[in-house]
């Protein structure tokens, strides 16, 4: 049982109200969505399969023709029990010819509950459904993961309760829920507080982007420092995102970095000299510098006390030594920048983030489909917005610049993190399935504006 189920019940509120709402709010969604037609549910022995249960009876009473499938008979004297004990339509066994035939396949095997690698006969009669609603979740998707224990069905829509859990967001479970509905079942306010929630959705109300002061000069919008090295090009990109999202200032600090377009400062100082200025606060670190002066940078920039995105090559220069790192404001690393850095953290991407950013003191921003932003006191968001043609050279260049903007704006780190990749996921989705990296600064304006517009 979840933590937040449990918390519900010591509040006062009883399990078989909130499985009786679960059930009904599955059968409501099934109605919106489906005309009538012949319906099988699997039943599994937790109070997922009660929810079923509540599920059958609220559609048999509106006159679907509907049959219970038990996988294991309910605990008894469980909720699920007197769920089951309340049905009086069909009970019939669970064969592959029947879930071949119903026309609509509920999935109430296992939720919340799911604790071993499902079966392989459960796999193939849930793999033979010709349409399937799944409960909570898809059964064998570990809700608190995303992982997929065994095997586990893909789902044409997944009814969960009380809010999304991680495994609706994560890869590969998010992918096996289909269309995922959040329905309120009574969860009193009281249990949420409760339970102190960590975990979240990345959208906006979760960050507040900075305003511009009405007197301010370009100086107090933030100068930003990126350090340019061989593959200019990388950082011009995360310049562009940086100017874009409303750093005041930016300097691109290298020996002769080409194609630098108007707007951007090119400074050939010696690093001593700028690391010493007190108003270079914020520096980006790592995209197309070279390993090895990444790594020779990113030390002076951590003893000098900057506040250091680090991305890329002093990702790299940082393989096996994560220590190298502690210091820095936040990392931006895709998966195998991740495993070179962390390469003893093996578990779910959610927990790994999380692991490695309490190791280095810093926000990590794991890349991916569905990128986790962690923080060192344990906060974490995981981001659903980002279309798959964002996998393209210099997105995540422009992700770091994003971020790097933010953060001389004056935001928090995590906060600042969390905008940068829910901005570069909504500008991809502004752009198209054309786009190339070139075109997601251009289009942080209007998705900036929008945001405003629905005063999140
Ligand atoms: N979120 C809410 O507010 C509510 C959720 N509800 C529903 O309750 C389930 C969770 O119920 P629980 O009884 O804790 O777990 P399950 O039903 O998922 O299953 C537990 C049951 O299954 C056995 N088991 C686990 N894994 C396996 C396996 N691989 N093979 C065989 N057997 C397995 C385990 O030993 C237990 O016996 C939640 O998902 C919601 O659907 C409430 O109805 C209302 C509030
Ligand atoms: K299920």
């Amino acid at each position: 049982m979840g933590l937040i189920d449990t918390a519900a019940l010591s509040c006062g509120v009883s399990g078989l109200m909130l499985m009786e709402n679960a059930g009904t709010a599955v059968a409501r969604a099934i109605v919106r969505r489906f005309r009538p037609c012949r319906v099988l549910v699997l039943a599994g022995p937790g109070n997922n399969g009660g929810d079923g249960y509540v599920a059958a009876r609220r559609l048999a009473e509106r006159g679907w023709p509907v049959a219970v499938a038990p996988l294991a008979p309910p605990r008894p004297a469980s909720d699920a029990a007197a769920a089951a004990a309340l049905w009086r339509g069909p009970v019939v066994a669970a064969d592959e010819g029947r879930v071949q035939s119903a026309e609509l396949v509920i999935d109430a095997v296992f939720g919340a509950g799911l604790a071993r690698d499902v079966d392989p006969g459960t796999v193939a009669l849930l793999g033979a459904a010709r349409r399937l609603v799944a409960i909570d979740v898809p059964s064998g998707v570990d809700g608190a993961t995303g992982a997929v224990r065994g095997a586990a069905p893909r789902a044409d829509l997944t009814v969960t309760f009380a809010g999304l859990k991680p495994g609706h967001l994560l890869f590969p479970g998010r992918a096996l829920c289909g269309e995922t509905v959040c329905a309120e079942i009574g969860m009193p306010a009281a249990a949420f507080a409760r339970v102190e929630t960590k975990t979240w959705r990345n959208t906006p109300v979760l960050w507040r982007l900075p305003a511009p002061a009405a007197t301010g000069h370009k100086y107090e919008r933030g100068h930003l420092t990126i350090l340019a090295g061989p593959m200019s090009g990388a950082a011009i990109l995360a310049a562009a995102a940086a100017r874009r999202i409303g750093a005041g200032l930016v300097t691109l600090a290298g020996p002769d970095p080409a194609g630098v377009p108007p707007g951007i400062i090119v400074s050939r100082a010696a690093l001593d000299e700028l690391v010493t200025d007190p108003r270079r606060r914020v520096w980006l670190c790592g995209p197309g510098l070279g390993v090895e002066a990444a790594g020779q940078t990113l030390a002076r920039l951590v003893a000098a006390g900057r506040a250091i995105v680090a991305d890329a090559d002093a990702l790299t220069s940082a393989a096996g030594e994560a220590e190298r790192l502690r210091g820095v404001a936040a990392i931006t690393p895709h998966e195998g920048e991740f495993a070179r850095v962390f390469p003893d953290l093996q578990a779910d991407r959610l927990s790994r983030a999380r692991a490695a950013a309490a190791r280095i003191g810093a926000v990590v921003v794991l890349k991916g489909p569905d990128t986790v932003i962690a923080a060192p006191d344990g906060r974490a968001a995981i981001n659903a917005n980002a279309p798959p043609f964002l996998a393209t050279a210099g997105s995540g260049d422009t992700l770091a610049g994003i971020a790097a903007g933010l953060l001389v704006q004056g935001m928090p780190a995590f906060e600042a993190c969390c905008a940068a990749v829910w901005l570069h996921g909504a500008a991809a989705t502004r752009a198209g399935g054309g786009l190339i990296a070139e075109d997601l600064a251009d289009h942080l304006p209007m998705v900036v504006e929008n945001i405003k517009k629905f005063n999140f």
